[in-house]
């Protein structure tokens, strides 16, 4: 749940270390301290920024909609003056999106089987006609 304390930038400013490191993307106030480690694309260009309004250069590398999502997971404030629109958690967290692409995939999996199933109805039923028009024209025009 994202928090909404207002931070200055000079507040944003004193976290600028290893063990201590926040930044600011969007207006949103972020502690990234425990994702530096995990960070794709190092630690080096997250500490250049830290500290400071690093929005510029969260954009400039084309960040992925999963690396704009976690942003709201290490979010802890919003910057003094940016009104932030209201989070919606349910419908942004990383973890329901892992639950929806599940539900997707499941619901495509669920019509792919329907339309094998389908597909087996034809094979069999198909041949079936045939041979059942067969049998009859057979029936009915044999010469006795
Ligand atoms: C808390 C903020 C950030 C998060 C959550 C984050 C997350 C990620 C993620 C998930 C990736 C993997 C690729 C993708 O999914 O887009 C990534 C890659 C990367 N990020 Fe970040 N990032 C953050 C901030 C930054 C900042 C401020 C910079 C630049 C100063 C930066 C530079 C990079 C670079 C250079 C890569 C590697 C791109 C590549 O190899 O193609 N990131 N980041």
């Amino acid at each position: 749940m994202a928090s909404r304390s207002a931070f200055t930038l000079s507040q944003v400013a004193k976290h600028k270390s290893k063990n201590d490191c926040w930044l600011v993307i969007d207006g949103r106030v972020l502690n990234i301290t425990k994702f530096l480690e995990e960070h794709p694309g190092g630690d080096v260009v997250l500490l250049e920024v830290a500290g400071k309004d690093a929005s510029k250069e969260f954009h400039a590398v084309g960040h992925s909609k999963a690396a704009q999502n976690l942003l709201l997971k290490y979010q802890v404030g919003a910057l003094e003056g940016n009104a932030l629109q209201e989070i919606d958690d349910r419908k942004q967290a990383p973890e329901t999106s892992f639950h929806q692409t599940r539900k997707e995939m499941r619901a495509s999996v669920v019509k792919d089987d329907q339309t094998q199933k389908y597909a087996y109805f034809l094979e069999l039923f198909i041949p079936l006609m045939v041979a059942g028009s067969y049998f009859c024209y057979r029936c009915t025009t044999v010469v006795n």
